[in-house]
């Protein structure tokens, strides 16, 4: 079955569907979901949005936490999904610090890239990306996304910036994100 751009939602990890913390989520314990994301992940899932999931991860490449730990935390957060009747296509990570020159870490859009390439889309045009960070908007805005500002984890600050990005829709939370998705009131 073929997917489209627009079925596709590309969500940020921490801070959109798990709480944030600056001293980073370096354990399982401190990967805590926030209370209504997993079903909202599990809603878009069943009214046939792909659910794909592009997250900055530089704690490893600080040392905080290894790719193990990393590997728990997405075991945990799509057996939640899953048991809540949903599904996550692809997590795509960047396990790079800011000095590493890599591709992938956003604001450069080399993990929607990532998840392009193994969902087999051709473009990324009319897909959804949400995130807290400005970072995450760009990285969306770079492949054509439509752009979600949620206010959970740095969001509420995030807000506050001048985006530069005057199209970026912003939501409450990702729960208020799936709400008007579904309810055909984003457009
Ligand atoms: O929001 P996503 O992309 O899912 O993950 C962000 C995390 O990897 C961490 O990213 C760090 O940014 P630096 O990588 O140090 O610039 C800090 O913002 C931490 O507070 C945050 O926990
Ligand atoms: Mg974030
Ligand atoms: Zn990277």
């Amino acid at each position: 079955m073929p997917i489209y751009p627009q079925q596709l939602v590309i969500l940020d990890r921490d801070g959109v569907i798990n709480q944030d913390s600056d001293a980073y989520i370096k354990s399982l314990d401190e990967w805590i979901p926030y209370p209504d994301s997993i079903d909202a992940i599990a809603r878009l899932s069943q009214s046939g949005y792909i659910v794909a999931i592009a997250t900055n991860q530089s704690g490893i490449a600080r040392g905080y936490y290894d790719e193990a730990v990393l590997t728990e935390m997405h075991a945990r957060l799509t057996t939640l999904v899953e048991t809540a009747g949903g599904s996550i296509a692809h997590i795509a990570y960047c396990p790079h610090g800011p000095d590493d020159n890599c591709t992938c870490r956003k604001p450069l859009p080399g993990l929607l890239h990532d998840i392009q390439r193994v969902l087999g889309l051709s473009s990324l045009s009319g897909s959804w990306m949400v995130g807290d960070s400005l970072r995450d908007l760009q990285a969306g805005h770079a492949c054509g996304c439509r752009l979600v500002l949620v206010k959970t984890g740095k969001g509420a600050q995030t807000a506050q910036k001048d985006l530069g990005l005057n199209d970026a829709l912003i939501c409450t939370n990702l729960k208020d994100f799936a709400d008007k998705l579904l309810a055909g009131r984003l457009g």
